[in-house]
């Protein structure tokens, strides 16, 4: 499987912008034979959460709608976040996963909202995890801030995921927390990790790039700077089995010594 990264400088609040850079960057992917194409967190409009009632749109409208047609047109499966209305008075931080033929096969909403960015002021929290069939295997969704919450990777795990796709919108001054954590987060649970952060600034953030894909093994494939750029790599799926063989993390584990969510088997 060849996934792309589209590591964007966003245009805040411009959708149309947005539209046309994603337009241009999933040709290109598609071109260079890429299955998947992710792109950052909140890609259509950047954090400008003051106007969300303005921006936020159903799954099969508005800006997923064109994303869809988008998949459809290259032949490509898309992922990444935008503003999401799921019903009246809720709007939510959204990553939707549109396949090839630009059918939708997977919605999820930020689960663990970031007041930093004051989330909590305009948006909804998710109240489910959710996974992808992409046809080469389970992916779990995940959106930036869910990078700090390690019972979600290992829930995605245990459910049979091969790899955790995550949108982000990371900032720079917690530029060693964002590569420390998912190359954690691939170690931990010997799956890959699969994190396209945005480059550039708003007026609030300078944001750090460095989106990634690291293996089972914590090696990374691919990896950004902090510039604008699309990223290719290919992942070779057995890793994961061979990894699991050679240090079974998942038969060694505990689960009748640990509390909380995943004491399950
Ligand atoms: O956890 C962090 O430091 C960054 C999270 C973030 O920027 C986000 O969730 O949008």
């Amino acid at each position: 499987m060849t996934i792309a990264l589209g590591q964007l400088n966003l245009v805040w609040g411009d959708p149309a912008a947005n539209l046309a850079q994603v337009r241009s960057w999933t040709a290109e992917a598609a071109e260079q034979g890429a299955d998947l194409i992710v792109f950052p967190e909140l890609w259509s409009t950047g954090y400008d959460l003051a106007r969300a009632e303005d921006h936020a749109t159903a799954i099969d409208a508005g800006i997923f709608k064109a994303t869809a047609s988008l998949a459809r047109a290259h032949g490509i499966a898309i992922l990444g976040s935008c503003l999401a209305r799921l019903e009246p008075g809720r709007i939510a931080n959204t990553a939707v996963y549109v396949d090839a033929t630009g059918q939708t096969r997977a919605a999820y909403s930020k689960t663990h909202l970031f007041g930093l960015m004051q989330e909590d002021r305009y948006l909804t929290a998710g109240e489910r995890l959710e996974l992808v069939d992409t046809g080469w295997g389970l992916f779990g969704l995940a959106i930036c801030y869910d990078l700090r919450f390690p019972e979600l990777f290992r829930s995605y795990a245990l459910a049979g995921a091969c790899a955790v796709v995550i949108p982000a919108e990371w900032p720079e001054p917690r530029c060693a927390h964002w590569r420390t954590l998912l190359q954690a987060r691939a170690i931990e649970n010997q799956m890959f990790v699969i994190a396209c952060n945005r480059a550039g600034s708003d007026a609030n953030n300078r944001f750090c790039g460095q989106s990634c894909i690291i293996d089972p093994m914590g090696d990374m494939l691919v990896e950004a700077d902090d510039q604008p750029q699309l990223l290719i790599a290919e992942l070779d799926l057995s890793l994961i089995a061979q990894t699991r063989a050679r240090i079974p993390v998942f038969d060694d584990r505990r689960p009748e010594l640990y509390s909380g969510s995943n004491s399950g088997s």
